[in-house]
């Protein structure tokens, strides 16, 4: 009896919920999948990516994070399904069997995990990470403005108690430091994907620039096939394009740094919905949602392996 087999999909689960999931997951999963720790959050708390590979070693690789922002909990239910799914179609899906037996996929579910447990203890609308310096009586960084590429610019506030504060430095956060660690050393990372919620959008970089990126005509193709295999799920339309001129300018986000890292494919989503219930998604959307955004990061994923 696998005890990933009572763990509900279609219900949001919490911090320590997860993380059992996680060590389950992989003891069941063993031939494929492997539990890193990356580091630590500042409250201490483990920093966990799940690498999905079948053999070769620092194989070009795919990064997938959700979680950033704690109270956006679509975004860890649909990683959670989403490991599951590739699991469940390596060697039945043409497509993820040929991405599985080329490459490495990274996925960090939960990659703000203290201001996730105050999401469930104290403030569900928490967004920022939980750390606290002294002589600054708010808590928290943006973990979505800590980022070297554009830090401090436009879109972000370098006031502590704003909900964008970008942090005293660029990767001055431990859970963005590690991230940040973890894909330099690796050195092979072709594709990066940062889940959010909510707005129903795909975009790409830059955030913190109204300048098109150097492959912006391919970014904007590969998104709009991306956003037209979701669609086709459950009819849920997507808006895509570059950050800037699609939503706002936001500076020091996860996806320019990527970029401009040389990580050519690197994507930003919004999940569902538009606004009716917003980060109180209700359960029922998990599975519906996930399988819409699995086929959108499915075509990015295809992409990458043959560009
Ligand atoms: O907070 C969210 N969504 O949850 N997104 C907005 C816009 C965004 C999305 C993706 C990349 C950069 C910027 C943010 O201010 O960070
Ligand atoms: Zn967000």
């Amino acid at each position: 009896e696998r005890s990933t087999s009572s763990f509900s999909y279609s219900s949001y689960h919490t911090l320590e919920e997860i993380y059992t999931w996680i060590d389950n997951f992989v003891t069941e999963h063993s031939d494929i999948v492997s539990k890193l720790q990356i580091g630590h959050s500042f409250e201490n708390r483990s920093i966990l990516v799940l690498k999905f590979s079948t053999g070769g070693s620092r194989r070009p690789a795919i990064w997938i994070d959700s979680g950033i922002h704690s109270r956006e909990w679509i975004t860890h239910a649909t990683g959670i399904w989403i490991a599951r799914k590739i699991v469940s179609e390596y060697g039945k899906d043409r497509v993820i069997t040929d991405v599985l037996n080329a490459m490495d996929i990274f996925l960090e579910i939960v990659s703000n995990p203290d201001g996730f447990a105050y999401t469930h203890s104290m403030n569900r609308l928490w967004r920022k990470n939980k750390s606290s310096r002294p002589g600054i009586f708010c808590i928290g960084v943006d973990l979505n403005r800590n980022w070297k590429s554009g830090f401090g610019g436009n879109g972000s506030n370098n006031n502590p108690c704003s909900e964008t504060y970008h942090g005293p430095s660029p990767q001055s956060e431990p859970e963005v430091a590690a991230v940040v660690d973890f894909i330099m050393s690796h050195g092979n990372v072709k594709a990066l994907i940062s889940i959010h919620s909510y707005s129903q959008m795909l975009m790409y970089p830059y955030g913190h620039s109204l300048e098109p990126v150097s492959n912006q005509e391919e970014l904007y193709h590969l998104a709009k096939d991306a956003v037209q295999a979701l669609y086709e799920v459950h009819g849920i339309e997507y808006i895509y394009g570059s950050i800037s001129t699609t939503l706002y300018v936001a500076s020091g986000i996860t996806v320019d740094w990527a970029y401009d890292s040389g990580i050519k494919y690197s994507f930003s989503f919004e999940l569902r919905d538009t606004g009716r219930y917003g980060f109180l998604l209700p359960a029922a959307q998990i599975i519906p949602t996930a399988q819409e955004t699995w086929m959108a990061i499915r075509t990015i994923m295809v992409h990458t392996l043959h560009h």
